[in-house]
């Protein structure tokens, strides 16, 4: 794997599940807004379903379609498509498919000679492995992008946030920033967590984006609407 720099972002999380693809899609609408050409990308996704038309989707996929403003069969937005929703080495390795960074790299770099930024959602917590000898830790620093870190607000997201930020650090990446995702109304003492992250993650707050109402709550195999997006976006900044 080559280093590369370019514009965009990595958007990792404490965890899977967590809201990576609400803020991907969220700052994807804010990168178009402020008229820089942007697009989203996503290195492997795991989790396919079959749609009224009867096409295969994947909804991180559809999300970041989206937010960039492109039809469903517009622009490959990812080099392997899975469809177990479960660990992508090892659904891979099942399907004999070889998760290979390179190939990862390569689209990311032909999105990168065609459009102004690209925002790469990562998979599930940041080292998870693509194969035997490399993660997707490896692939973040590959393609040299700052990175914004999703904190899912929910019990035990202090220590998983700041460990990811020491993986980051170690590996040499640079943390633009974080978001606190509301995952839940219910959480205890939210604002007093929010705050012992902001004593400790020394990068900047880029904001806390509350729990969906429920009209914007995204369904099982479904996409986020862009209202979705917006309602996220109107609570969060980009990184200066
Ligand atoms: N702010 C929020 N309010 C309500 N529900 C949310 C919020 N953020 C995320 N969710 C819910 O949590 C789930 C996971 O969100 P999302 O798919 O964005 O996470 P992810 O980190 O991208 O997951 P993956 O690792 O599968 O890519 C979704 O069902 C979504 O509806
Ligand atoms: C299928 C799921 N939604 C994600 N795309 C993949 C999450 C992999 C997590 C692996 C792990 O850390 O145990
Ligand atoms: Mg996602």
């Amino acid at each position: 794997m080559t280093l590369r720099t370019s514009a965009g972002f990595f958007i990792t999380g404490t965890d899977t599940e967590v809201g990576k693809t609400l803020v991907s899609g969220a700052l994807i609408l804010k990168l178009r807004e402020d008229g820089i050409r942007t697009i989203g990308f996503k290195p492997v996704v795991a989790g396919t379903y079959v749609d009224a038309s009867g096409q295969k989707l994947n909804e991180d996929l559809e999300t970041l379609r989206i937010a960039s403003g492109l039809n469903t069969r517009e622009q490959s937005l990812c080099p392997f498509v899975l469809d177990v929703a479960a660990a992508p080495h090892i659904v891979a390795q099942q399907n004999k498919v070889h998760l290979d960074a390179t190939r990862i790299l390569d689209e990311f770099n032909t999105l990168t000679s065609v459009f102004d930024s690209v925002v790469v959602e990562g998979v599930g917590g940041f080292l998870v492995p693509l194969n035997e000898q490399e993660d997707l830790g490896d692939v973040a620093q590959a393609m040299d992008l700052p990175v914004i870190l999703v904190v899912g607000m929910r019990l035990g997201c202090i220590n998983h946030a700041l460990l990811t930020c020491e993986a980051m650090v170690s590996r040499q990446l640079t943390i633009a920033g974080w978001v606190a995702n509301t995952l839940s109304e219910e959480m205890p003492s939210l604002a007093e967590n929010i705050q012992t992250l902001k004593d400790r993650i020394f990068a900047p707050f880029l904001g806390i984006i509350p729990n969906l109402p429920p009209h914007l709550q995204k369904s099982e195999n479904a996409p986020y609407s862009i209202e979705a997006l917006r309602f996220a976006a109107g609570h969060i900044k980009l990184p200066e």
